[in-house]
This record gives C-alpha cells, sequence and structure tokens, in this order.
C-alpha cells in the first residue's frame, strides 16, 4: 500500500468474528430474567440494521435501551473480543502495523470495546470513529453520545467526509452503512467483507466480495500505477498504437476521428486527465479554463502553436510533443514536391487524365545546379538541406537563430537576400503567432520570376490571396502547399481554396507527417513520455514546465509541486517537511521566467496536513501526489 492509499475498516463482523452487541446480549443476559428473547431481539435488530431494512439510528437506540449494560460487562465483552479477531485480520497482523498510518476504523459500535482491541495492531484511538457510551453514576450505560455523527443515519458518511484523506480510499465492511460510504462518492471501492457473514443486498452494492483480508491487498490497485481511473481523450484519428498503450497503463481512452472546435472541446475536455491533439484543435484559454482534471496535453506532431502553451505553464499542465518523429516525412514529401513542380509535373498529368497528350521539354528543369532557399533551418530545413545537396541543389538558408551551415549550405544574414537569390523556396519555419503572413505581397516581389514556392509549415505564415495573385501572374512558376489558414477538422467536411485552380500547384491535405513510419513513431513517442511524467513526475522533452529527469528511488513517496517562481519557496516546501518530520531522500527544482516545478521524494508516508501545509503555501499552483 502506498503513501496515498486509505483502508477504512468496519469493526462488528469484520475486524472481529461477531457482532460485538450481540454478545454483549449474551453477557447482559446472565442478569435477565428471559435471556434468549433479549439475544433473539438483540440479533434481529442488528440485522435488520446492518442490512438497511430499518435505519441504524432506531437499530442502535432501541438495542441500547434493551441491553443498559454495565461497564464490567462491556469490560468482558472487550476480553471476549480481544479473542475473536478475524482470522485473516490476525494473519495480517503485520500488515496492519507496518500501514496502521493508513488504516482507519470507522464503525457504529463503541470506543470502549473497540480502541483496546484494535490497539493491539497499532492502530491508536485517534484513527478509531466509533460511538461513545453516555454512564450514569453507577456506571450503568444508558445511551450513547448523541453529538456524535455515528449515532445518526448516515453517520459513516460524515465522519469519513471530514476525514478528508487525501488519496484512495478503500472501505472494507459487512454492512450496508460501509456501502453508503462509497454511494456517497467517497470512496474509490467497497469490498464487501464476508470472511464472517455475508449480506446479499450489501454483496450486491460492492465492487468486489472478498472472504478475507488478504483478498482485499491483492485487490487494492497497485497506486503505482498512478493512471487507473484517469481519462485519455484522443482526438484527429492518432494512431491506435496510442490508444493501446494508454490502455496498457489503465488509463480509460476515448478516440475521436476529427478534431473539435472550441465549443465542443470546452465541453469534453470536463474530467479529462491527458488531452491528445494533432494540428488542428486549438486548445485556447476557455478551453483551459474548463479543464478541471488535465495534468498533461500530448501533441502528436512537431507544431505546438495551436495550444495555448503559456497558459498551460500558468496552470502547471505540462504539454508534451513529438519534435523529431515526422521529420523526415515531411523532408521526403519536400523534395518530391520540389522534383514535380520544377517538371511543370501537376498540369502535365492532369493533361493526361483529360486524355491530352502533350510531349514537351517547356517549363520542365532538373533540379541539379538550382539555388533552394530554406527559410527556418530547424530540424525539418537542415535535413532537406542535406537531401537537396545530395541531389545537387545549392542551398542557402535564412533562419532567426544562429545555425550552424550543414554540407556547403549557405547562410543569408536576410530574409530579403535569400528570397533574391532563390530558385526554389522552401518554408519550415513553426507556427509562432509573429510568423503570421511572413510570406506577403512585398516578399513575393522581392522573389526572382519564375520561383517554385513550397509550403509545408503552417498555413498562417503565408498570405495567400498573394500567393495566389503571384501565381496567377507567373512570377511564381509553382507551388505546393500543404497548410492552410483554415482546414477541415475532418475527412467529411469540404475544402474550398483560392489555390485549388491554379496552375502547376499542389495541393495536399495537412499530410507533410502523415505517413505509417512518422505517425507510428509518434503514437509511441508521446504516449510514452505522458505516462512516464504521470508515473515519476519527469518533464524531460515538454513544452511548457521547466524539465527534470529523475533518478528512481526506492522505498520512497514522491510528490510534486509546481509554483510561481519567487523567492524562497525551496526552503518554504522544506520547512513544512521539517515540521511534519519527514526526512528529503531526494529533491530536483529547476524554474523558467514564471514557474518552478519541485520533485521531492520522502521516507515516509505523508497524510492530509502535509498535503495541506505544502498547497497552502503563497504561490503554490498545483501538488501532485505520485505515490
Ligand atoms: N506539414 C506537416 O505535416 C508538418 C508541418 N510541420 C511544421 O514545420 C515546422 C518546423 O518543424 P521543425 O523544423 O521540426 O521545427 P524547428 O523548431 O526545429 O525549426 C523551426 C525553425 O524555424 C526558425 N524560425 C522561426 N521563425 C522564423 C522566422 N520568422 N524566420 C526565420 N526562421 C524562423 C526557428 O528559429 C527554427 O530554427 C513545425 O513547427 C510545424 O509547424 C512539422 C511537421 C509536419
Ligand atoms: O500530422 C499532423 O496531424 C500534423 C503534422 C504537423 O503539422 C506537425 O507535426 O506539426
Amino acid at each position: 500500500m502506498d503513501a496515498n492509499q486509505f483502508l477504512i475498516i468496519d469493526f462488528d463482523s469484520t475486524f472481529v468474528k461477531g457482532e460485538s452487541l450481540d454478545i454483549l446480549a449474551q453477557i447482559v443476559g446472565k442478569r435477565h430474567p428471559d435471556p434468549e428473547t433479549l439475544e433473539n431481539e438483540i440479533i434481529a435488530l442488528t440485522s435488520r440494521g446492518m442490512d438497511g431494512s430499518i435505519s441504524f439510528e432506531d437499530s442502535i437506540r432501541t438495542r441500547l435501551q434493551l441491553l443498559s449494560p454495565r461497564k464490567e460487562e462491556i469490560e468482558e465483552l472487550t476480553e471476549i473480543l480481544k479473542q475473536e479477531i478475524s482470522d485473516s485480520f490476525l494473519r495480517s497482523k503485520e500488515f496492519i502495523e507496518k500501514h496502521s498510518g493508513q488504516i482507519y476504523i470507522v464503525s457504529s459500535g463503541f470506543k470502549e470495546f473497540i480502541c483496546p482491541v484494535v490497539e493491539s495492531f497499532g492502530i491508536p484511538s485517534e484513527r478509531v470513529y466509533a460511538n461513545t457510551f453516555v454512564f450514569d453514576y453507577e456506571g450503568n450505560a444508558i445511551g450513547l453520545d448523541p453529538s456524535n455523527p455515528l449515532a445518526k443515519d448516515a453517520g459513516k458518511i460524515k465522519v469519513v467526509e471530514r476525514m478528508n484523506l487525501p488519496g484512495k480510499r478503500y472501505v472494507v465492511g459487512d454492512g450496508f452503512t460501509d456501502y453508503e460510504i462509497r454511494q456517497a462518492g467517497l470512496a474509490d471501492l467497497f469490498f464487501a467483507f464476508t470472511e464472517n457473514v455475508s449480506r446479499e443486498k450489501v454483496n450486491n452494492l460492492a465492487d468486489h466480495v472478498v472472504k478475507s483480508f488478504e483478498e482485499v491487498l491483492e485487490l487494492i490497485p497497485d497506486s503505482k500505477n498512478t493512471s487507473k481511473g484517469l481519462k485519455v481523450l484522443l482526438l484527429e484519428n492518432v494512431n491506435p498504437i496510442a490508444v493501446e498503450l494508454f490502455r496498457d497503463a489503465g488509463y480509460e481512452v476515448e478516440l475521436l476521428a476529427g478534431a473539435l472546435d472550441e465549443t465542443e472541446l470546452s465541453e469534453k475536455i470536463k474530467g479529462v486527465h491527458v488531452l491528445g491533439i494533432r494540428s488542428k484543435t486549438m486548445v485556447t484559454k476557455k478551453v483551459l479554463e474548463n479543464a478541471d482534471k488535465l495534468l498533461a496535453i500530448g501533441a502528436f506532431c512537431i507544431g505546438t502553436n495551436q495550444i495555448n502553451v503559456p497558459a498551460c505553464q500558468e496552470l502547471g499542465i505540462a504539454v508534451f510533443n513529438a519534435p523529431y518523429s515526422n521529420t523526415r516525412s515531411v523532408v521526403e514529401l519536400a523534395i518530391a514536391e520540389i522534383i514535380l513542380l520544377m517538371r511543370n509535373l501537376p498540369d502535365s498529368i492532369f493533361k493526361m487524365k483529360s486524355g491530352i497528350w502533350n510531349k514537351s521539354a517547356k517549363n520542365s528543369y532538373e533540379v541539379r545546379g538550382k539555388k533552394l532557399g530554406i527559410i527556418g533551418y530547424g530540424s525539418i530545413g537542415s535535413q532537406l538541406s542535406i537531401l537537396a545537396e545530395g541531389l545537387g541543389m545549392q542551398v542557402y538558408y535564412y533562419d532567426v537563430l544562429e545555425k550552424l551551415a550543414l554540407g556547403n549550405a549557405v547562410k543569408c544574414t536576410s530574409l530579403n537576400e535569400l528570397l533574391a537569390i532563390s530558385d526554389v523556396i522552401s518554408l519550415h519555419v513553426d507556427g509562432r503567432a509573429s510568423n503570421k503572413n511572413l510570406i506577403r505581397a512585398e516578399h513575393f516581389d522581392k522573389m526572382k520570376d519564375g520561383v517554385i514556392f513550397v509550403n509545408l509549415s503552417r498555413g498562417h505564415v503565408v498570405d495567400i490571396d498573394a500567393l495566389s495573385e503571384n501565381v496567377k501572374s507567373g512570377k511564381v512558376r509553382g507551388c505546393a502547399v500543404d497548410v492552410f489558414p483554415t482546414e477541415p477538422k475532418t475527412n467529411q467536411e469540404p475544402f474550398e481554396s483560392l489555390l485549388s485552380s491554379l496552375p502547376n500547384t499542389i495541393l495536399t491535405s495537412h499530410i507533410g507527417g502523415s505517413t505509417l513510419e512518422a505517425q507510428i513513431n509518434i503514437a509511441n513517442f508521446v504516449p510514452n513520455k505522458i505516462i512516464e511524467y504521470m508515473q515519476t513526475g519527469s518533464t524531460a522533452n515538454n513544452v511548457s514546465l521547466p524539465e527534470i529527469q529523475l533518478p528512481k528511488i526506492s522505498n520512497a513517496h514522491r510528490l510534486v509541486h509546481i509554483h510561481e517562481n519567487v523567492p524562497g519557496m525551496l526552503a518554504e516546501v522544506n520547512q513544512i517537511f521539517a515540521k511534519h518530520k519527514i526526512n528529503v531522500l531526494g529533491q530536483y527544482l529547476k524554474t523558467n521566467e514564471k514557474i518552478g516545478y519541485m520533485i521531492t521524494s520522502v521516507d515516509k508516508a505523508y497524510g492530509n496536513e502535509v498535503i495541506e501545509d505544502l498547497k497552502n503555501i503563497e504561490g503554490s499552483i498545483r501538488l501532485r501526489v505520485l505515490y
């Protein structure tokens, strides 16, 4: 059992073999005129209270009135109960002692006889929630403390609500009132415990019916598998491998074929822990405001401009992408398109399909010796540079960052220099907002007459009207466009573009990265990064939070604290650990200009107070208990 798991155990007929008040009836019966009737009445009232056929409040009050036990009779009961501990609990004594910090007894019985029984298992009276007797001056129990919520119907619900345990809660018991905790949404699982008694009505409601405490322990989910109950929403038809990987790791996965618009996604995102998208889904501020559970976003592509990354950063949401998985596919398409356009093939193919035979060398050129200008010399641009050189092209490039020239490529010091020199221009910048209309009318004016123009980067980077005008005028002799300012959300939606009827023009449906190889690479890469992040806190390769990759520490508990990057955070967090006598085994903090990301491994389980204290530090953004 891990630090964020808690067991809530019933006492009567669960921790001990019988119903305490039934046993008490036998003891009290020794001084009663009609012991048999008393016993039968008590047993019947117990049973009807336990299976929910009368209210618990009525059941306990009537039983107490009938019994009126004396102090020494309660002491006698305690001694009997010590001998009546359920066999499987006795066998699990070592486990209970070891994890007693996470075990609570919640019973409608009485502390007076429960505490002495469970304390021998290391469970102190503070973790026993039960009724207490009210005694008269002669030591007779005349009632029960009415202010205790357990004296009333639905008492267990109130108690567990107040306990506010910070993690997974598992209820073990044989009665309807135990199930009610789960029904109220305050427990993750309810185990109907049938080692001593089996109540059909209760069993039917349980998540698991168990014959022993060992069975409970076997069925408690491995909390290191932090994915249990977590929801993944995958959009835009990501490869099924991703679905399998998340399902294998225990996530609940929903896969949709298309993208969703802002309104649809704002609704759909509620309750989702991990969102997977490709390039079309816009993760806007509004979507994030509705993302009540979101911990991570996977962009199953290179570009992340469709995601409001700064907002994710402020909310402590990790954003992962696949920075290299489809690079080669885009480069190959760019090469293919450059060759096709240099040979004027789109028009020749069209003519042939229309029944026109036109054997001609007009407007048909080799790529060898031509000048290729690459705008954006990142992963794609620089790989295109190598392949194009292999075909005999002379490569020129322009980038806003200082980039090492590969092979014989020549760096241009300005965009205008590149535009003026190139026979072919290929765009490979990222989709940052400032790149909107990076290439517009004034830039086409600066290009050579008869230039070939390729855009496989992002639609908004080129002014489509200007491109269209320049193709029509012949300034641009041919163009290939894979990305558009507005793209259909699904394959069922129609596509319209100004460019559709232009000569020597290749239009593709944003398929630069759509090869089987690339999609398989991405579908493996992104889920694995996210699963690792969810389990260990490792942010390696994410684009929103500071990056930390961690060594595994065994026999430790780990939590993640994401906070505003303000002075003194490390000290404040560690003061809290010191205050609670928790020893730090490993700690990693990395900051960027806005936030700090801190992972701490500690030597022992921490309770709600620690978590609350950490959450209450001014500037805390998010606290995740990993294990
Ligand atoms: N059509 C498709 O299916 C695909 C499209 N892409 C697009 O290609 C883009 C580039 O991908 P990578 O090369 O992997 O990214 P990258 O980040 O490695 O390279 C982008 C380069 O562009 C440079 N840059 C940005 N703005 C610039 C500007 N205004 N002028 C000059 N240089 C500028 C950057 O400094 C960087 O070196 C992606 O961001 C994505 O939008 C990526 C994969 C598939
Ligand atoms: O394959 C896709 O859906 C998008 C590819 C892309 O544009 C990217 O990787 O940035």
